[in-house]
């Protein structure tokens, strides 16, 4: 007897979401392939279902989230924001549904409540999207370095932000027009302050820090301060001084088990050409990570875009129907 299809409800299309349907739907051979199980888009909800959407077929659309969310076997939260999002994702855990979300600002607000509910019902809530995009830096921290102890991380982790700063510092590109650039692009949060104040950065950096040492860090922990306030002659100064403006994320932990004391935040760093945080060019970003018995440990990718991002959420996907 053939396994039933795996029902997807896919919550968002836009940059992300429309990533994710388009994969879901032309590479449904790999994935059933890889899984044993066919991979079947259920519906996809949006704003506005007047909207054409390319790629995506018409009978799909719905503005009536909760009923798709009540007929799916796996919830995909790429709608962004705390509301309708928080409630979506806790009423698809209630049923015992597993949920993927590339959510950051969710799980930096209320990861800690909703990894709760997903236990209480024996289910599962995966991000690996949410931070760093295309880059598996979830996996590294919390499953590969499983037998090490990571004592600091950080890292440009904000791909809109390394794109304005980039094209600001490389090409003399005028900051309002390289942020102009970066949103058209898909880069930026519907709400763009949350990446030029570094409240994006700021998220991604809470959720690392709880991965790697299990502490109930919160965005309230994070000294932070965002690129928005940069002026003309700061970018002058750092030129002239041979350095380049990062917004640079960091946690380090100091004390043992019992006595831990994480630190979080999130600032612009002027940093020497041949820093490797440096050599992030555009939207990429990289993450260091230093753990007691690997050394130093650097990933880099992209950090921003739908088909990057929709890489990760993919591969959540996989794995969560893989266990079944
Ligand atoms: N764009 C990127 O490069 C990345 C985005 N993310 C995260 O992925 C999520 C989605 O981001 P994007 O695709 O860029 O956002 P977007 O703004 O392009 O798309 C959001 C989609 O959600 C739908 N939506 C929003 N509110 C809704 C509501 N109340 N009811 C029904 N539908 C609603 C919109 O209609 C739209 O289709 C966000 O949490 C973001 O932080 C994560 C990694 C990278
Ligand atoms: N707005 C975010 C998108 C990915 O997380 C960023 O610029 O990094």
């Amino acid at each position: 007897m053939t396994a039933p299809p795996v029902r997807i409800a896919l919550l968002g299309a836009g940059t992300v979401g429309a990533a994710v349907a388009r994969r879901l739907v032309g590479r449904a051979d790999l994935y059933e392939r890889r899984t044993g199980r066919r991979f079947e888009l259920a519906g996809v909800a949006v704003r506005d279902t007047a909207r054409p959407r390319e790629g995506i077929d018409p009978s799909l659309i719905t503005d009536d989230a909760e009923t798709l969310v009540d007929r799916a076997d796996v919830v995909v939260e790429v709608m962004g924001g705390i509301q309708p999002a928080r409630a979506l994702v806790e009423r698809a855990l209630r049923r015992g549904v597993p949920v993927v979300t590339a959510n950051k600002q969710l799980i930096a607000q209320h990861g800690p409540a909703l990894h709760a509910l997903a236990d209480e019902h024996g289910t599962s809530l995966e991000y690996e999207g949410a931070v760093v995009a295309a880059v598996p830096v979830l996996s590294v921290v919390r499953e590969a370095l499983a037998g090490d102890v990571v004592t600091a991380i950080s890292g440009v982790v904000n791909g809109s932000t390394n794109f304005v700063l980039d094209l600001v510092a490389r090409r003399g590109v005028p900051f309002e027009e390289a942020v102009r650039q970066a949103g058209e692009l898909g880069y930026l949060e519907a709400d763009p302050t949350e990446d030029l104040e570094g409240l994006d950065a700021a998220a991604k950096i809470v959720i690392l820090a709880r991965a790697a040492w299990g502490v109930p860090v919160t965005l309230e922990d994070v000294q932070r301060r965002g690129i928005a306030d940069l002026t003309d002659e700061d970018f002058r100064q750092a030129a002239g001084a041979g350095t380049v403006i990062k917004l640079v994320a960091s946690a380090w932990c100091r004390g043992s088990a019992g006595h831990r004391r994480v630190e979080v935040a999130v600032r612009p760093v002027a940093l020497p050409q041949d820093d490797p945080l440096a050599q992030a060019r555009e939207s990429a970003n990289v993450l260091i990570i230093e753990a007691e018995s690997a050394g130093t440990l650097r990933l880099q990718g992209a950090g921003a875009g739908g088909d990057e991002t929709a890489s990760a959420v993919l591969g959540d996907i996989v794995r969560v129907v893989r266990r079944g």
